[in-house]
């Protein structure tokens, strides 16, 4: 087969475009994801996040360019491709009226898994996905978060190489959101697959070997989430105090940082959060009521690799004018 480029790659797209009349959902898609690889697809509404997963499912003809997924290309070889592929999507495609186990079953039956396969594999990933006290219940009664650990060990029954993930843990809360990733984690220590999931939320990215952000028809940041990081900045600092103008201004001139003084309180950037917090409660001059570390968040990426940030977030501003021009701190807007 004429491969795009070397083996070796889980997915691979060149060029790859969509169109819906004249709406351009993806205008020219270029990603390589390596065998066993976490791959993160970050964007926001509309980016086209979900439409390259349809296409790399074969669910959706591209409008042009190129796409393999598993060794083979969606377009001229889609059933190698749907053999080879698992998917959850974003809205739950289980049946509410079937059990656990019985859901799990029928998928295998549509792949044609024998009873005996199908028994082991179901036993193996309830095990997984923590459901096995819940073989026997209707999914009608599953929350959210279950059907969705549902959903992914049904994906997961005919052996996929590669799993695609549609907003995963979308209306899930924090402990849901967090029993899903321990169960990716512990099922990629069991097998070698690859995930690619889309998500708005950068705190995911955590979890991926790599994420590429997508915005404007095409990719516009591709690196572990590491680099990403460091590319977008450092660790912010939030800060309320007794006299938060003058925490900014003991700030800026004991430690020589940036201080912002917004709404809320003071906020710093800093490369060590962690490491600045007690030297800042130590030498305050005014008392600290709270403080807290937070990561470079989704705007901070947009903000840095396309110049504008995502709308709506408080409004920060610089303190440095304001604080020289009114030295009570309360500065004018
Ligand atoms: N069937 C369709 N017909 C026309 N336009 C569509 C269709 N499906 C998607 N679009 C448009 O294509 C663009 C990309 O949509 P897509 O759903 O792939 O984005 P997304 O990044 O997954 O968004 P979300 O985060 O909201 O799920 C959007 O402008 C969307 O309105």
């Amino acid at each position: 087969m004429n491969m795009i480029g070397g083996g070796g790659a889980a997915i691979r797209t060149r060029g790859l475009r969509k169109t819906y009349g004249a709406v351009e959902a993806l205008r020219s898609l270029d990603i390589t994801v390596d065998a066993g690889e976490t791959f993160g697809f970050l964007g926001p509404n509309g980016a086209g996040k979900s439409t390259t997963i349809a296409m790399l499912c074969t669910l959706l003809r591209p409008t042009a360019g190129r796409a393999e997924v598993a060794g083979a290309d969606v377009v001229r070889a889609p059933h190698d491709v749907r053999r080879r592929v698992g998917v959850v999507f974003q809205e739950s495609t289980a049946d509410n009226d079937l059990t656990a186990e019985e859901n799990l079953r029928f998928h295998a039956e549509l792949y044609g898994i024998s009873r005996r396969e199908s028994r082991r594999r179901a036993d193996f990933l309830l095990d997984l996905l923590a459901l096995s006290s819940r073989r026997k219940a209707l999914v009608g009664t599953f929350s959210t978060g279950l059907k969705r650990r549902l959903e992914i060990a049904r994906s997961l029954m005919h052996r996929p190489e590669v799993l695609f993930l549609d907003e995963p843990t979308a209306g899930l809360d924090p402990h849901s959101r967090a029993l899903v990733w321990d169960h990716l984690h512990r099922l990629q220590q069991q097998q070698v697959i690859t995930i690619f999931l889309t998500t708005h939320y950068l705190e995911e990215a955590e979890h991926c070997h790599r994420i590429a952000v997508v915005d404007g028809g095409g990719v516009i940041a591709e690196g572990s989430p590491q680099q990403l990081k460091a590319e977008v900045g450092s660790d912010v600092v939030h800060l309320q105090t007794a006299d938060n103008a003058v925490a900014a201004r003991s700030i800026r001139d004991r430690f020589g940082l940036n201080p912002a003084l917004g709404p809320d309180g003071v906020r710093v950037h800093a490369a060590n959060g962690a490491e600045l917090v007690p030297r800042l409660c130590a030498a305050s001059a005014v008392p600290v009521h709270s403080i807290m570390v937070t990561r470079p968040s989704l705007d901070d990426v947009f903000l840095h690799y396309t110049g504008r940030g995502v709308p709506g977030p408080p409004r920060w501003r610089d303190e440095r004018a304001p604080l020289s021009a009114a030295p009570d701190g309360k500065g004018s807007k």
